[in-house]
Protein backbone atom coordinates (compact mmCIF):
# COMPACT_ATOMS: atom_id res chain seq x y z
CA UNK A 1 0.00 0.00 0.00
CA UNK A 2 0.70 3.39 -0.84
CA UNK A 3 0.97 4.13 2.88
CA UNK A 4 4.43 3.37 3.68
CA UNK A 5 5.60 6.14 1.61
CA UNK A 6 2.80 8.93 3.21
CA UNK A 7 3.68 7.89 6.89
CA UNK A 8 7.75 8.43 5.69
CA UNK A 9 6.64 11.76 4.23
CA UNK A 10 4.49 12.36 7.28
CA UNK A 11 7.65 11.61 9.74
CA UNK A 12 10.27 13.49 8.05
CA UNK A 13 7.59 16.67 8.50
CA UNK A 14 7.24 15.47 12.06
CA UNK A 15 10.96 15.41 12.82
CA UNK A 16 11.64 18.96 10.79
CA UNK A 17 11.85 20.89 14.60
CA UNK A 18 9.96 23.98 13.06
CA UNK A 19 7.07 22.16 11.60
CA UNK A 20 7.10 20.48 15.25
CA UNK A 21 6.59 23.83 16.69
CA UNK A 22 4.33 24.81 14.72
CA UNK A 23 1.68 21.93 15.00
CA UNK A 24 -1.49 22.47 16.85
CA UNK A 25 -1.49 21.16 20.90
CA UNK A 26 -2.52 17.45 20.42
CA UNK A 27 -5.31 18.01 23.28
CA UNK A 28 -6.67 21.22 21.84
CA UNK A 29 -10.15 21.66 22.67
CA UNK A 30 -12.40 22.96 19.99
CA UNK A 31 -13.06 26.61 21.66
CA UNK A 32 -8.99 26.66 21.96
CA UNK A 33 -9.15 25.49 18.20
CA UNK A 34 -11.02 28.44 17.23
CA UNK A 35 -9.64 30.68 19.36
CA UNK A 36 -5.98 29.50 16.96
CA UNK A 37 -7.69 29.78 14.24
CA UNK A 38 -8.93 33.34 14.92
CA UNK A 39 -5.26 34.41 15.93
CA UNK A 40 -3.76 33.29 13.34
CA UNK A 41 -6.05 34.73 10.72
CA UNK A 42 -5.30 38.21 12.55
CA UNK A 43 -1.71 37.65 12.63
CA UNK A 44 -1.93 37.33 8.71
CA UNK A 45 -4.01 40.22 8.41
CA UNK A 46 -0.80 42.48 10.60
CA UNK A 47 1.58 40.52 8.31
CA UNK A 48 -0.08 41.60 4.94
CA UNK A 49 -0.69 45.04 5.98
CA UNK A 50 3.02 45.28 7.29
CA UNK A 51 3.52 43.67 3.26
CA UNK A 52 1.84 46.35 1.79
CA UNK A 53 3.44 49.25 3.73
CA UNK A 54 6.58 47.85 2.38
CA UNK A 55 5.97 48.17 -1.07
CA UNK A 56 4.31 51.31 -0.79
CA UNK A 57 7.43 52.51 0.75
CA UNK A 58 9.24 51.07 -1.92
CA UNK A 59 7.16 52.92 -4.42
CA UNK A 60 7.62 56.46 -2.87
CA UNK A 61 11.37 55.89 -2.48
CA UNK A 62 11.49 54.89 -6.32
CA UNK A 63 9.38 58.24 -7.05
CA UNK A 64 11.19 60.05 -4.82
CA UNK A 65 14.44 58.95 -6.14
CA UNK A 66 13.79 59.93 -9.64
CA UNK A 67 15.36 57.65 -11.77
CA UNK A 68 15.81 58.18 -15.70
CA UNK A 69 16.11 55.14 -17.84
CA UNK A 70 17.04 55.70 -21.22
CA UNK A 71 17.04 53.72 -24.51
CA UNK A 72 19.43 54.80 -27.54
CA UNK A 73 17.98 53.11 -30.84
CA UNK A 74 18.74 52.58 -34.39
CA UNK A 75 20.36 51.09 -36.85
CA UNK A 76 24.22 50.45 -36.62
CA UNK A 77 26.09 53.32 -37.44
CA UNK A 78 22.97 55.16 -37.12
CA UNK A 79 25.33 57.83 -34.25
CA UNK A 80 23.55 55.54 -31.17
CA UNK A 81 27.31 55.47 -29.04
CA UNK A 82 28.08 59.43 -30.90
CA UNK A 83 25.04 60.25 -28.98
CA UNK A 84 26.25 58.53 -25.87
CA UNK A 85 29.46 60.40 -25.92
CA UNK A 86 27.65 63.60 -25.99
CA UNK A 87 26.05 62.82 -23.01
CA UNK A 88 29.19 61.65 -21.29
CA UNK A 89 30.83 64.58 -22.46
CA UNK A 90 27.75 67.03 -21.09
CA UNK A 91 28.01 65.48 -17.97
CA UNK A 92 31.18 63.64 -16.95
CA UNK A 93 33.48 65.87 -18.85
CA UNK A 94 36.31 64.91 -16.31
CA UNK A 95 35.84 61.32 -17.09
CA UNK A 96 35.26 61.47 -20.67
CA UNK A 97 38.16 63.44 -20.72
CA UNK A 98 40.79 60.97 -18.77
CA UNK A 99 39.33 57.94 -21.20
CA UNK A 100 40.49 60.11 -24.40
CA UNK A 101 44.17 58.02 -24.75
CA UNK A 102 42.23 54.63 -24.64
CA UNK A 103 40.95 55.45 -27.81
CA UNK A 104 44.26 55.99 -29.22
CA UNK A 105 44.00 52.39 -30.68
CA UNK A 106 40.56 53.02 -32.11
CA UNK A 107 41.44 56.18 -33.91
CA UNK A 108 44.87 54.76 -35.38
CA UNK A 109 42.81 52.01 -36.71
CA UNK A 110 40.54 54.02 -37.75
CA UNK A 111 43.09 55.40 -39.79
CA UNK A 112 44.84 52.85 -41.37
CA UNK A 113 41.75 51.09 -42.50
CA UNK A 114 40.98 54.22 -44.20
CA UNK A 115 44.16 54.01 -45.90
CA UNK A 116 44.03 49.94 -46.79
CA UNK A 117 40.60 51.12 -48.30
CA UNK A 118 42.48 53.60 -50.94
CA UNK A 119 44.71 51.58 -51.68
CA UNK A 120 42.24 48.57 -52.72
CA UNK A 121 40.37 51.31 -54.63
CA UNK A 122 43.28 52.22 -56.79
CA UNK A 123 44.78 48.19 -56.99
CA UNK A 124 44.59 47.61 -61.26
CA UNK A 125 44.54 43.65 -60.59
CA UNK A 126 41.23 44.00 -59.10
CA UNK A 127 38.69 42.34 -60.69
CA UNK A 128 35.83 45.17 -60.56
CA UNK A 129 32.92 43.56 -59.55
CA UNK A 130 34.93 41.58 -56.79
CA UNK A 131 36.39 44.99 -55.72
CA UNK A 132 32.99 46.46 -55.19
CA UNK A 133 31.87 43.53 -53.27
CA UNK A 134 34.61 43.34 -51.07
CA UNK A 135 34.36 47.16 -50.61
CA UNK A 136 30.48 46.84 -49.67
CA UNK A 137 31.20 44.06 -46.97
CA UNK A 138 34.25 46.22 -45.57
CA UNK A 139 32.39 49.55 -44.59
CA UNK A 140 29.48 50.00 -46.60
CA UNK A 141 29.30 53.40 -45.25
CA UNK A 142 31.79 54.90 -47.57
CA UNK A 143 29.87 53.94 -50.58
CA UNK A 144 27.83 55.12 -52.80
CA UNK A 145 25.36 52.72 -54.34
CA UNK A 146 22.76 53.95 -56.77
CA UNK A 147 20.03 52.12 -58.28
CA UNK A 148 21.65 52.72 -61.39
CA UNK A 149 25.12 50.41 -60.56
CA UNK A 150 28.08 52.25 -61.00
CA UNK A 151 29.53 54.14 -64.02
CA UNK A 152 31.84 52.76 -66.46
CA UNK A 153 34.47 55.58 -65.00
CA UNK A 154 34.78 53.17 -62.16
CA UNK A 155 35.65 50.24 -63.89
CA UNK A 156 37.52 52.03 -66.56
CA UNK A 157 38.49 55.26 -64.58
CA UNK A 158 41.69 57.10 -63.73
CA UNK A 159 45.03 54.61 -63.27
CA UNK A 160 47.08 55.81 -60.89
CA UNK A 161 50.30 55.27 -61.91
CA UNK A 162 52.22 55.61 -58.43
CA UNK A 163 49.72 52.59 -57.17
CA UNK A 164 53.03 50.39 -56.70
CA UNK A 165 54.47 52.63 -55.17
CA UNK A 166 52.43 53.71 -52.62
CA UNK A 167 51.65 50.19 -52.17
CA UNK A 168 55.18 49.45 -50.97
CA UNK A 169 55.85 52.19 -49.16
CA UNK A 170 52.59 51.62 -46.94
CA UNK A 171 53.32 48.22 -46.51
CA UNK A 172 54.22 48.17 -42.98
CA UNK A 173 50.51 49.50 -42.35
CA UNK A 174 49.10 45.85 -43.48
CA UNK A 175 50.80 44.25 -40.36
CA UNK A 176 50.35 47.19 -38.41
CA UNK A 177 46.14 46.95 -38.69
CA UNK A 178 46.70 43.29 -37.88
CA UNK A 179 48.24 44.19 -34.73
CA UNK A 180 45.90 47.14 -33.88
CA UNK A 181 43.18 44.10 -34.46
CA UNK A 182 44.99 41.85 -32.16
CA UNK A 183 45.38 44.56 -29.05
CA UNK A 184 42.24 45.39 -29.60
CA UNK A 185 40.18 42.23 -30.15
CA UNK A 186 40.02 38.73 -27.79
CA UNK A 187 42.83 36.63 -28.00
CA UNK A 188 40.47 33.20 -28.34
CA UNK A 189 37.54 35.03 -30.64
CA UNK A 190 37.23 33.72 -33.99
CA UNK A 191 37.01 37.15 -35.21
CA UNK A 192 37.44 40.71 -34.19
CA UNK A 193 34.02 40.79 -31.53
CA UNK A 194 35.82 43.03 -28.66
CA UNK A 195 38.30 44.52 -27.11
CA UNK A 196 40.10 42.69 -24.53
CA UNK A 197 41.32 44.09 -21.71
CA UNK A 198 44.41 41.24 -21.25
CA UNK A 199 46.93 43.02 -24.02
CA UNK A 200 49.87 43.66 -21.56
CA UNK A 201 51.52 46.37 -23.97
CA UNK A 202 48.49 48.21 -23.70
CA UNK A 203 47.43 48.00 -20.71
CA UNK A 204 51.06 49.08 -19.13
CA UNK A 205 49.54 52.31 -20.25
CA UNK A 206 46.68 51.97 -18.09
CA UNK A 207 48.18 50.47 -15.09
CA UNK A 208 52.01 50.66 -15.80
CA UNK A 209 51.94 46.84 -14.52
CA UNK A 210 50.54 47.98 -11.44
CA UNK A 211 47.90 45.39 -9.92
CA UNK A 212 45.74 48.26 -8.27
CA UNK A 213 44.80 50.15 -11.30
CA UNK A 214 41.46 51.49 -10.57
CA UNK A 215 38.91 49.98 -12.64
CA UNK A 216 36.60 52.39 -15.12
CA UNK A 217 33.75 53.01 -12.58
CA UNK A 218 36.57 55.63 -10.68
CA UNK A 219 37.82 56.69 -13.93
CA UNK A 220 33.89 57.26 -14.81
CA UNK A 221 33.22 59.11 -11.37
CA UNK A 222 35.37 62.09 -12.62
CA UNK A 223 38.63 62.14 -11.40
CA UNK A 224 40.88 64.07 -13.10
CA UNK A 225 42.98 62.51 -15.77
CA UNK A 226 46.17 61.27 -14.23
CA UNK A 227 49.64 61.63 -15.32
CA UNK A 228 51.36 60.16 -18.48
CA UNK A 229 53.12 56.86 -16.80
CA UNK A 230 55.40 54.76 -18.84
CA UNK A 231 54.93 51.87 -20.63
CA UNK A 232 57.12 48.43 -19.85
CA UNK A 233 59.39 48.17 -22.75
CA UNK A 234 58.45 45.57 -25.58
CA UNK A 235 55.03 45.12 -24.45
CA UNK A 236 53.78 45.49 -27.56
CA UNK A 237 56.19 42.92 -29.26
CA UNK A 238 56.23 40.66 -32.69
CA UNK A 239 54.86 37.87 -30.57
CA UNK A 240 51.76 39.17 -31.10
CA UNK A 241 51.67 38.99 -34.99
CA UNK A 242 52.33 34.88 -34.23
CA UNK A 243 49.03 34.86 -32.60
CA UNK A 244 45.67 35.19 -34.23
CA UNK A 245 44.19 38.11 -36.19
CA UNK A 246 46.10 38.33 -39.32
CA UNK A 247 44.00 38.18 -42.24
CA UNK A 248 40.99 37.05 -40.98
CA UNK A 249 40.16 39.91 -39.31
CA UNK A 250 40.06 42.29 -42.63
CA UNK A 251 37.72 43.68 -43.74
CA UNK A 252 35.35 43.23 -40.18
CA UNK A 253 34.71 45.63 -38.03
CA UNK A 254 35.95 45.85 -34.52
CA UNK A 255 33.53 45.82 -32.23
CA UNK A 256 32.78 46.72 -28.51
CA UNK A 257 31.05 43.69 -26.40
CA UNK A 258 29.34 44.68 -23.58
CA UNK A 259 31.15 41.74 -21.18
CA UNK A 260 34.41 43.49 -21.49
CA UNK A 261 35.60 46.52 -20.40
CA UNK A 262 37.94 47.42 -23.02
CA UNK A 263 38.63 50.73 -21.79
CA UNK A 264 40.52 49.86 -18.68
CA UNK A 265 43.38 48.43 -20.95
CA UNK A 266 43.73 51.60 -22.51
CA UNK A 267 43.25 54.55 -20.40
CA UNK A 268 46.07 55.89 -17.79
CA UNK A 269 45.72 55.26 -14.42
CA UNK A 270 47.51 54.14 -11.42
CA UNK A 271 50.97 55.46 -10.77
CA UNK A 272 51.11 59.07 -11.97
CA UNK A 273 54.74 58.93 -12.26
CA UNK A 274 57.79 56.08 -12.99
CA UNK A 275 60.63 56.57 -10.22
CA UNK A 276 61.95 58.02 -13.61
CA UNK A 277 60.33 60.80 -14.34
CA UNK A 278 59.95 61.35 -10.52
CA UNK A 279 63.51 62.27 -10.43
CA UNK A 280 63.80 64.31 -13.17
CA UNK A 281 60.59 65.71 -13.54
CA UNK A 282 59.88 64.94 -17.06
CA UNK A 283 56.86 63.15 -18.46
CA UNK A 284 57.29 59.92 -20.38
CA UNK A 285 54.87 58.01 -22.00
CA UNK A 286 54.38 55.33 -25.24
CA UNK A 287 56.25 57.16 -27.49
CA UNK A 288 59.47 55.64 -25.24
CA UNK A 289 58.60 52.72 -26.18
CA UNK A 290 59.74 51.58 -29.54
CA UNK A 291 57.18 48.99 -30.04
CA UNK A 292 54.57 51.26 -29.79
CA UNK A 293 52.12 51.60 -33.15
CA UNK A 294 52.58 55.09 -32.81
CA UNK A 295 55.87 54.30 -34.77
CA UNK A 296 54.78 52.70 -38.00
CA UNK A 297 51.76 55.03 -37.88
CA UNK A 298 54.64 57.97 -37.78
CA UNK A 299 56.76 56.84 -40.19
CA UNK A 300 54.35 56.15 -42.72
CA UNK A 301 52.62 59.78 -42.33
CA UNK A 302 53.96 61.62 -45.29
CA UNK A 303 53.28 58.56 -47.73
CA UNK A 304 49.70 59.02 -45.99
CA UNK A 305 49.40 62.17 -46.62
CA UNK A 306 50.68 62.23 -50.34
CA UNK A 307 48.48 59.39 -50.94
CA UNK A 308 45.41 61.32 -50.10
CA UNK A 309 46.21 64.69 -51.41
CA UNK A 310 46.91 62.96 -54.81
CA UNK A 311 44.29 64.35 -57.52
CA UNK A 312 44.30 61.04 -59.40
CA UNK A 313 43.42 59.70 -56.13
CA UNK A 314 40.83 61.60 -55.01
CA UNK A 315 39.22 61.36 -58.95
CA UNK A 316 39.19 57.51 -58.90
CA UNK A 317 37.40 57.24 -55.42
CA UNK A 318 34.97 59.89 -56.98
CA UNK A 319 34.63 57.20 -60.19
CA UNK A 320 34.35 54.66 -57.21
CA UNK A 321 31.81 56.80 -55.47
CA UNK A 322 33.45 56.23 -52.22
CA UNK A 323 33.14 59.04 -49.60
CA UNK A 324 35.82 58.12 -47.34
CA UNK A 325 35.59 61.73 -46.17
CA UNK A 326 32.10 61.53 -44.59
CA UNK A 327 33.56 59.32 -41.47
CA UNK A 328 37.03 58.69 -41.48
CA UNK A 329 38.18 61.09 -43.50
CA UNK A 330 37.84 63.47 -40.38
CA UNK A 331 41.14 61.76 -39.70
CA UNK A 332 42.65 61.57 -43.46
CA UNK A 333 42.29 65.19 -43.33
CA UNK A 334 44.81 65.32 -39.79
CA UNK A 335 46.98 62.62 -40.67
CA UNK A 336 49.92 64.86 -39.07
CA UNK A 337 48.75 65.48 -35.90
CA UNK A 338 46.79 62.09 -35.44
CA UNK A 339 50.66 60.20 -36.18
CA UNK A 340 52.57 62.49 -34.05
CA UNK A 341 54.45 60.60 -31.31
CA UNK A 342 53.01 62.05 -28.46
CA UNK A 343 49.74 62.27 -30.49
CA UNK A 344 46.70 62.28 -27.19
CA UNK A 345 42.92 62.58 -29.07
CA UNK A 346 40.97 65.12 -28.30
CA UNK A 347 37.39 65.29 -27.43
CA UNK A 348 36.09 66.04 -31.08
CA UNK A 349 38.02 62.87 -32.31
CA UNK A 350 36.96 60.62 -29.68
CA UNK A 351 33.57 61.45 -30.31
CA UNK A 352 34.22 60.56 -34.40
CA UNK A 353 35.94 57.25 -33.35
CA UNK A 354 34.21 54.48 -34.50
CA UNK A 355 33.90 51.15 -32.87
CA UNK A 356 30.80 49.18 -33.77
CA UNK A 357 29.02 48.27 -30.45
CA UNK A 358 27.78 44.82 -29.51
CA UNK A 359 25.32 44.27 -26.77
CA UNK A 360 23.74 46.75 -24.61
CA UNK A 361 26.45 49.52 -22.85
CA UNK A 362 24.88 51.58 -20.08
CA UNK A 363 26.49 54.95 -18.87
CA UNK A 364 25.06 56.12 -15.59
CA UNK A 365 25.18 60.03 -14.27
CA UNK A 366 23.13 61.96 -12.28
CA UNK A 367 22.35 66.18 -12.94
CA UNK A 368 24.29 67.52 -10.26
CA UNK A 369 22.50 70.82 -10.59
CA UNK A 370 19.51 72.69 -11.75
CA UNK A 371 15.60 71.95 -11.93
CA UNK A 372 16.70 68.49 -12.46
CA UNK A 373 18.57 67.87 -9.36
CA UNK A 374 19.17 64.06 -7.75
CA UNK A 375 17.74 62.64 -11.43
CA UNK A 376 19.72 59.35 -12.33
CA UNK A 377 20.07 58.80 -15.74
CA UNK A 378 20.68 55.65 -17.10
CA UNK A 379 21.64 55.55 -20.71
CA UNK A 380 21.27 52.19 -22.91
CA UNK A 381 23.42 52.12 -25.69
CA UNK A 382 22.44 48.92 -27.73
CA UNK A 383 23.91 47.30 -31.51
CA UNK A 384 22.09 48.54 -33.66
CA UNK A 385 23.16 45.60 -36.70
CA UNK A 386 20.34 43.45 -37.34
CA UNK A 387 21.51 39.82 -35.27
CA UNK A 388 21.69 42.92 -32.31
CA UNK A 389 18.19 44.09 -32.13
CA UNK A 390 16.74 40.79 -30.46
CA UNK A 391 19.24 42.34 -26.92
CA UNK A 392 16.53 45.55 -27.48
CA UNK A 393 13.35 43.98 -26.10
CA UNK A 394 13.73 43.24 -22.61
CA UNK A 395 14.94 46.90 -21.84
CA UNK A 396 11.50 48.29 -22.86
CA UNK A 397 9.78 47.24 -19.45
CA UNK A 398 11.29 50.09 -17.45
CA UNK A 399 12.49 52.40 -19.68
CA UNK A 400 11.17 56.02 -19.53
CA UNK A 401 12.13 57.63 -22.81
CA UNK A 402 13.81 56.57 -26.39
CA UNK A 403 15.85 58.89 -28.58
CA UNK A 404 15.78 56.54 -32.15
CA UNK A 405 18.43 57.93 -34.53
CA UNK A 406 17.56 57.51 -38.26
CA UNK A 407 20.88 58.27 -39.94
CA UNK A 408 19.04 60.22 -43.43
CA UNK A 409 21.44 60.51 -45.20
CA UNK A 410 21.98 57.10 -45.62
CA UNK A 411 19.49 56.77 -48.87
CA UNK A 412 21.96 55.62 -51.14
CA UNK A 413 23.84 53.37 -48.92
CA UNK A 414 22.95 49.42 -48.23
CA UNK A 415 23.47 47.75 -44.93
CA UNK A 416 26.40 46.34 -43.98
CA UNK A 417 24.92 42.98 -42.46
CA UNK A 418 22.35 42.68 -45.76
CA UNK A 419 23.94 44.60 -49.41
CA UNK A 420 20.37 43.65 -50.55
CA UNK A 421 18.41 46.24 -48.20
CA UNK A 422 19.03 49.78 -48.26
CA UNK A 423 19.50 51.78 -45.03
CA UNK A 424 17.01 54.37 -45.07
CA UNK A 425 13.96 51.92 -45.90
CA UNK A 426 15.65 49.39 -43.10
CA UNK A 427 15.47 52.85 -40.95
CA UNK A 428 12.17 53.49 -41.66
CA UNK A 429 10.84 49.74 -41.18
CA UNK A 430 12.60 49.82 -37.53
CA UNK A 431 10.93 52.87 -36.88
CA UNK A 432 7.76 51.82 -37.49
CA UNK A 433 8.22 49.05 -35.34
CA UNK A 434 9.54 50.75 -32.61
CA UNK A 435 6.63 53.35 -32.81
CA UNK A 436 3.86 50.60 -32.82
CA UNK A 437 5.40 48.83 -29.87
CA UNK A 438 2.96 48.13 -27.05
CA UNK A 439 5.41 47.78 -24.17
CA UNK A 440 6.77 51.52 -25.28
CA UNK A 441 3.12 53.02 -26.07
CA UNK A 442 4.05 55.46 -22.56
CA UNK A 443 7.15 56.09 -23.21
CA UNK A 444 8.85 59.22 -24.38
CA UNK A 445 9.78 59.15 -28.12
CA UNK A 446 12.72 61.64 -29.22
CA UNK A 447 13.73 61.43 -32.90
CA UNK A 448 17.17 62.52 -34.30
CA UNK A 449 16.68 62.81 -37.65
CA UNK A 450 21.00 62.50 -37.91
CA UNK A 451 24.14 62.29 -40.07
CA UNK A 452 22.06 66.16 -41.72
CA UNK A 453 25.94 67.37 -42.42
CA UNK A 454 26.61 64.42 -44.50
CA UNK A 455 22.78 64.73 -46.14
CA UNK A 456 23.48 68.54 -46.69
CA UNK A 457 27.03 67.61 -48.49
CA UNK A 458 25.64 64.69 -50.26
CA UNK A 459 22.64 67.00 -51.54
CA UNK A 460 25.53 69.55 -52.35
CA UNK A 461 27.78 67.29 -53.97
CA UNK A 462 24.25 66.57 -56.93
CA UNK A 463 23.24 63.23 -55.57
CA UNK A 464 19.54 62.84 -56.37
CA UNK A 465 17.43 61.16 -53.31
CA UNK A 466 14.18 61.23 -56.06
CA UNK A 467 16.88 57.78 -57.33
CA UNK A 468 16.57 55.84 -54.69
CA UNK A 469 13.42 56.98 -53.29
CA UNK A 470 11.19 57.28 -55.96
CA UNK A 471 7.94 58.58 -53.89
CA UNK A 472 9.97 61.69 -53.30
CA UNK A 473 9.00 62.63 -56.95
CA UNK A 474 9.98 66.09 -58.69
CA UNK A 475 10.23 67.73 -54.89
CA UNK A 476 13.83 69.99 -54.89
CA UNK A 477 16.86 68.00 -53.95
CA UNK A 478 17.67 71.08 -51.23
CA UNK A 479 18.16 70.56 -47.77
CA UNK A 480 15.34 72.25 -46.77
CA UNK A 481 13.12 70.61 -48.92
CA UNK A 482 14.56 66.79 -47.78
CA UNK A 483 14.73 67.38 -44.46
CA UNK A 484 10.97 68.40 -44.36
CA UNK A 485 9.89 65.48 -46.17
CA UNK A 486 11.60 63.41 -43.86
CA UNK A 487 10.66 65.27 -41.16
CA UNK A 488 6.84 64.84 -42.24
CA UNK A 489 7.54 60.82 -43.48
CA UNK A 490 8.71 59.92 -39.95
CA UNK A 491 5.94 61.85 -38.12
CA UNK A 492 2.99 60.50 -40.54
CA UNK A 493 4.58 56.74 -39.60
CA UNK A 494 4.21 57.72 -36.07
CA UNK A 495 1.24 59.23 -36.26
CA UNK A 496 -0.18 56.12 -38.33
CA UNK A 497 1.55 53.04 -35.79
CA UNK A 498 1.39 54.47 -32.41
CA UNK A 499 -0.56 52.63 -29.79
CA UNK A 500 -0.76 55.99 -27.30
CA UNK A 501 -2.48 58.78 -30.18
CA UNK A 502 -1.69 60.72 -26.81
CA UNK A 503 1.71 60.34 -26.87
CA UNK A 504 3.58 63.17 -28.56
CA UNK A 505 6.67 63.01 -30.68
CA UNK A 506 9.94 65.00 -30.58
CA UNK A 507 12.19 65.46 -33.55
CA UNK A 508 15.06 67.34 -33.70
CA UNK A 509 17.75 67.57 -37.13
CA UNK A 510 20.80 66.43 -35.59
CA UNK A 511 24.54 66.03 -36.46
CA UNK A 512 25.22 64.32 -33.55
CA UNK A 513 29.33 64.73 -33.87
CA UNK A 514 28.97 68.40 -33.55
CA UNK A 515 29.09 69.36 -29.81
CA UNK A 516 28.10 72.85 -29.48
CA UNK A 517 24.25 72.21 -31.69
CA UNK A 518 24.07 68.25 -30.23
CA UNK A 519 24.69 69.97 -26.72
CA UNK A 520 22.01 72.08 -26.70
CA UNK A 521 19.42 69.69 -28.14
CA UNK A 522 20.32 67.02 -25.52
CA UNK A 523 19.52 70.16 -22.95
CA UNK A 524 16.06 70.53 -24.61
CA UNK A 525 15.82 66.39 -24.58
CA UNK A 526 16.55 65.90 -20.70
CA UNK A 527 13.96 68.81 -19.79
CA UNK A 528 11.52 67.09 -22.16
CA UNK A 529 12.25 63.68 -20.40
CA UNK A 530 12.17 64.90 -17.18
CA UNK A 531 9.05 66.55 -17.81
CA UNK A 532 7.33 63.57 -19.25
CA UNK A 533 8.50 61.23 -16.68
CA UNK A 534 6.89 63.44 -14.00
CA UNK A 535 3.76 63.59 -15.97
CA UNK A 536 3.76 59.58 -15.94
CA UNK A 537 4.48 59.22 -12.35
CA UNK A 538 1.80 60.95 -11.55
CA UNK A 539 -0.88 58.95 -13.52
CA UNK A 540 0.58 55.94 -11.62
N1 LIG B 1 29.42 63.27 -40.07
C1 LIG B 1 28.70 62.63 -39.15
N2 LIG B 1 29.14 61.45 -38.69
C2 LIG B 1 28.39 60.84 -37.75
C3 LIG B 1 27.20 61.40 -37.24
N3 LIG B 1 26.71 60.55 -36.30
C4 LIG B 1 27.57 59.53 -36.23
N4 LIG B 1 28.59 59.69 -37.10
C5 LIG B 1 29.70 58.78 -37.35
O1 LIG B 1 29.14 57.57 -37.80
C6 LIG B 1 29.87 56.46 -37.31
C7 LIG B 1 28.94 55.51 -36.58
O2 LIG B 1 28.45 56.10 -35.39
P1 LIG B 1 28.18 55.25 -34.07
O3 LIG B 1 27.72 56.23 -33.05
O4 LIG B 1 29.32 54.37 -33.78
O5 LIG B 1 26.96 54.37 -34.56
P2 LIG B 1 26.08 53.33 -33.71
O6 LIG B 1 24.65 53.67 -33.98
O7 LIG B 1 26.50 53.31 -32.31
O8 LIG B 1 26.42 51.96 -34.44
P3 LIG B 1 26.41 50.44 -33.80
O9 LIG B 1 27.24 50.47 -32.59
O10 LIG B 1 26.99 49.61 -34.91
O11 LIG B 1 24.97 50.12 -33.55
C8 LIG B 1 30.97 57.05 -36.40
O12 LIG B 1 32.17 57.08 -37.11
C9 LIG B 1 30.49 58.45 -36.11
O13 LIG B 1 31.56 59.34 -35.94
C10 LIG B 1 26.76 62.65 -37.76
O14 LIG B 1 25.73 63.19 -37.40
N5 LIG B 1 27.55 63.20 -38.71
MG1 LIG C 1 27.37 51.87 -31.15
Amino acid sequence: MPKSKFEHIRRRTISDPLSAALLPPTNESPIERDLRLKAEIDAKKVSDNIDEMIRQERNEQKKSKAEVNVLLLGQSESGKSTTLKQFQLLHTPAAFHAERIAWRAVIYLNLVRSIRRILEALAPECDPIDETDDLASLEPELLIITSKGRPPSAILGTKVPDYESYRKRLEPLVELEERLIRLLSSPDEDEATHLGPTHPGWQSYANNGNENFPPVSSVLSGRPAPTITIPQKKQISSRSSSSNGGSKSKGKEVVVHTSTNWKKAFALGGKSKSPKSAHSGEIEGWWEDPDDPVHALNACAPVMMELWRDPKVKQRLHEKRIRLEESSGFYLDEIHRITAKKYIPTDADVLKARLKTMGVVEHTFSIPSGSNRGVEWRIYDVGGSRNQRQAWAPYFEDVNAIIFLAPISVFDQVLAEDARVNRLEDTLLLWKSVVSNRLLANVNVVLFLNKCDLLQAKLEAGIRLNQHMVTYGDRGNDYESVSKYFRNKFGALHQSYTPNKERELYIHLTAVTDTRRTAVIIATVRDIIIKGNLRNMRLV
